[in-house]
């Protein structure tokens, strides 16, 4: 393919077609509108509760409460609506991830833009592995080629040419490059005039969605169990079957199991925008709770544990070595002036690759006044590298007239190949180039040969006479984070396996250096030749794969998984897509990856760092204990309200929780605690301790029963402090007003507490996060406001309570918590010595 562009559009000319023809995108606005939100609210439990409760106030003559509900009401319609747009909004932002990029010349340079800004007349660089965004005719192919069976049913690749070709949206470029000119965007393409969306995501379920729902149900049902018998002992007990009914009513409110599923989406929502803080792009959810399960995780050397910046570093020839450090400054010994030549000529023109983009720099320092380049022959045929031939040739034409020129370079075992070296010279080839590997080099052997220019092109490499000219070796150095975060995976129990195409012994210097044990290694040979139950059994004890294709990479993702373990793996090319739709979490490369690769991953790394990943598995784990401790922490504060609902009718006591204080808890303060979780920065033994196991729930019995305890104690100094207070001759509207207050308090320092459970009592009141302090300031001023504001009191039924009255019942809140976290640490000591 030349290397000269047409200009394309201006950006001012795309802006305004893209603002006159509207974005590359199918289907239609999938946004909901009011009524059907409103629909949906209509549905909800709550809504339904409420609305039951204003009409029986009504029936009773009590218009000012049955007003008061349907305030309530509007709450929850507002938060829903609010709650609909960010999950919307969150699932847009994942579809533009999924939606293919496209490199568009734009004023002459080219640019990465997202698929849906494309318009008409624009010219795009098409590439292997991209997904073609839409129509177009074809300027410019070389080996171009693009699989069509979305469109066709045919999964033969349709190979395209200049000038009569087109490309259609939705189709992906299986192989070649090419430069194509769009005529038809979004819907006028043909994927869209078939109606067909590609980008239809979701919401999968998950083991931990499936979990949550199944509490919720469960909840649910005792919930109406609970209700039903409390209307009906209510009414056997007082009479009044209208008060009996607001009775269950209002335990049915209290027990609702409404906050989990918001919690859940929520946790995972914000839990993706985290993960994006580390330049990781989440496209499924589902890859949040699988990141803290993660066993294995496999890793491509280049470019993700090294820095994927080759510099020539060691040259080769006839047994003579060279470090490329010695003479810096000074000239290239002539003996290695051929091997540069060759590499360079075996490389593209305008190279990308990193390693040719060295030998290109390295030549123009070194054979400037030389006659070994030559910018005036032309490339008259190129040979691809393939996983069966690991070397590349290029065939030049020059002025001869006779003869073109032949360079090759590959690995070394493939140019030995090319150029039939007898049995001695292969062998010493090889310990040349094992001398290289052996320091972390990634070794190239260089070879040329002469063609007849009055005899056809050969179809393969081999049937050229090549003649070996020497080894070059360049360094791609080890990112400076990758050991520490090697060893951090290693600390907090994840095998780190690296894969690589390159030389076992390459790939085991650099696995030494970032602390991966490679002493027993797998190639892809043996690979090739062990089946599944063989690879099964030897995968748990290899760390280190070289010489392996992209293709071999499922294999391995299928061994390990057939050993039990989490996998996550990364991977960028058209051919890694397999393995990473196969694995646990597929992590795709942004900078070098494919549509095809990123559409097949879960995760697209936006800078390909080995880091990263490590980060969002911490974040990964640390979202997964957060969710738990707020799920636990919904638990216990729904505890009191059941008991404050039962205790006082067994006393013949005066009711505390009427429905408007439920709704209150319910939609007001339970909801923003349980937010609070979601911002703890995690303990750091998160990653000290192994992954959590796959079979893992996220409440087992011990958190059910910690959180049941906890609010079985709330529930109980809550129950005493009120009858003390109704004992010492304090009005109903008061000890109503008092038993609240400590209500409140308790579940507010409950937050404090549930987060503390890794530390000790004094930690409980240090570092709370921002969110920690602003939720519990609301929480306290609320507090005020509906216990000292009278008019406002009055609604809640409440008699403004003295000061001192006040504060001993904030203190009793708060001591409740400290009575539980002591008897918590007491418990612990208890296990500890015994
Ligand atoms: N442009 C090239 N010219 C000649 N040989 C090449 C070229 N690219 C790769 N090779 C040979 O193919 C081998 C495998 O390359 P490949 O690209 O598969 O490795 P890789 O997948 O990039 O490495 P990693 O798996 O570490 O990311 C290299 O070790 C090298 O010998
Ligand atoms: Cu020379």
């Amino acid at each position: 393919m030349t290397t000269t562009f047409p200009s394309g559009l201006s950006h001012e000319a795309a802006s305004a077609r893209l603002a006159a023809e509207g974005a590359n995108e199918l289907g239609t606005d999938q946004r909901r509108t009011l009524p059907t939100i409103a629909g949906e609210v209509a549905r909800e439990p709550m809504f339904l509760l409420l609305l039951g409760a204003g009409a029986i106030y009504l029936a009773m003559g009590d218009a000012h409460e049955a007003l008061i509900l349907l305030g309530f009401v509007v709450i929850i319609m507002a938060v829903t609506i609010l709650q609909e747009r960010r999950t919307e909004k969150a699932l847009e932002a994942l579809r533009d991830l999924s939606s293919p990029r496209a490199l568009v010349i734009r004023d002459g340079v080219p640019k990465r833009i997202a698929g849906c800004e494309v318009v008409r007349d624009d010219i795009l660089i098409l590439v292997e592995g991209d997904r073609v965004p839409a129509d177009g005719i074809v300027l410019q192919a070389h080996e171009l080629a693009a699989d069509e069976s979305m469109l066709t049913g045919e999964s033969v690749a349709v190979e395209k040419f200049p000038e009569r070709g087109e490309v259609f949206a939705g189709t992906l470029i299986v192989r070649g490059q090419g430069l194509m000119r769009v005529t038809a965007i979004g819907s006028r393409t043909e994927l869209g005039s078939i109606g067909k969306s590609l980008q239809d995501i979701v919401a999968e379920s998950s083991p931990l969605r499936d979990e949550i729902a199944l509490l919720t149900r469960h909840l649910a049902l005792i919930g109406i169990g609970l209700c039903l018998a409390l209307a009906a002992l209510f009414w056997i007990l007082r009479g009044g079957w209208l008060d009996a009914l607001l009775a269950g009513i209002t335990l049915a409110m209290g027990i609702l199991p409404q906050e989990f599923p918001v919690i859940m989406i929520v946790f995972l929502a914000l839990g993706a925008r985290r993960i994006a803080n580390q330049r990781v792009l989440t496209r499924r959810l589902n890859a949040i709770e699988t990141l803290g399960e993660t066993t294995v995780l496999c890793v491509d050397k280049t470019g993700t544990l090294t820095q994927n910046r080759m510099a020539v570093t060691s040259l080769s020839v006839g047994g003579q070595f060279l470090e490329t450090a010695d003479i810096s400054g000074c000239e290239l010994p002539e003996t290695y002036h051929e091997l540069l030549e060759y590499a360079v000529l075996a490389s593209e023109i305008d190279p990308h690759d990193p390693m040719e983009l060295a030998f290109h720099g390295f030549a123009r320092e070194y054979l400037a006044n030389t006659e070994h380049l030559h910018p005036d022959w032309s490339l008259a045929r190129e040979y691809e590298i393939s996983s069966e031939l690991l070397a590349m040739s290029h065939l030049w034409r020059n002025d001869s007239g006779k003869q073109d020129i032949v360079a090759t370079k590959g690995a070394p075992e493939a140019i030995a190949d090319l150029c039939h070296l007898p049995e001695d010279a292969r062998l010493r080839m090889s310990r040349d180039a094992e001398s290289m590997a052996d320091r972390g080099l990634r070794v190239l052997g260089v070879a040329k040969a002469k063609h007849s220019i009055h005899e056809t092109w050969p179809d393969i490499q081999h049937e050229f006479e090549f003649e070996f000219v020497g080894l070059a070796g360049l360094a791609d150095p080890l990112r400076p984070e990758v050991s520490g975060a090697v060893a951090e995976c290693h600390r907090a129990g994840i095998r780190v396996v690296m894969i690589t195409g390159d030389h076992p012994r390459t790939a085991r210097a650099i696995a030494a250096s970032a602390g991966i044990d490679g002493s027993t290694l797998l190639t892809g040979d043996e690979l090739a030749n062990m089946d599944a139950g063989a690879l099964a059994q030897r995968i748990s004890s290899v760390n280190v794969f070289a010489r392996v294709t992209p293709q071999q990479k499922l294999a391995i993702v299928e061994a390990l998984k057939a050993n039990g373990d989490i996998v996550a793996m990364t991977g960028d090319g058209v051919n890694d897509a397999p393995a990473l739709k196969a694995a646990h979490i597929g992590i795709a490369m942004g900078k070098r990856g494919t549509d095809v690769a990123r559409e097949a991953a879960s995760l697209v790394l936006l800078e390909d760092d080995f880091t990263a990943i490590v980060a969002a598995i911490r974040l990964g784990r640390r979202i997964f204990a957060n969710l738990r401790q707020a799920v636990v922490y919904t638990l216990a504060v729904h505890v009191p309200i059941i008991g404050l609902s039962i205790i006082p009718l067994f006393f013949g006591l005066p009711l505390v929780l009427a429905p408007i204080h439920i709704a209150f808890l319910e939609l007001i303060i339970d909801p923003a605690c349980s937010i609070v979780f979601e911002a703890e920065a995690g303990s750091r033994s998160l990653m000290q301790q192994p992954p959590r196991p796959h079979t893992e729930h996220l409440i087992a019995t011990p958190h059910l029963l910690g959180g049941l305890a906890q609010g079985v104690m709330a529930t109980l100094s809550i129950a005493i402090f009120y009858m003390l207070s109704l004992r010492a001759g304090i009005v109903a509207e008061e000890a109503r007003a008092l038993a609240f207050i400590v209500l409140v308090t308790a579940n507010a320092a409950l937050i404090l507490s549930v987060r503390s459970t890794h530390r000790n009592w004094q930690q409980m009141f240090t570092a709370p996060s921002t969110v920690a302090l602003w939720v519990l300031a609301g929480t306290l001023s609320g507090l005020a406001l509906i216990t000292g504001v009278p008019s406002i009191a009055q609604a809640f039924a409440f008699q403004p309570p003295t000061l001192q009255h006040w504060l001993a019942a904030f203190a009793s809140g708060i001591g409740t918590v400290l009575l539980l976290d002591a008897g918590k640490i007491g418990l612990r000591a208890l296990g500890r010595s015994g």
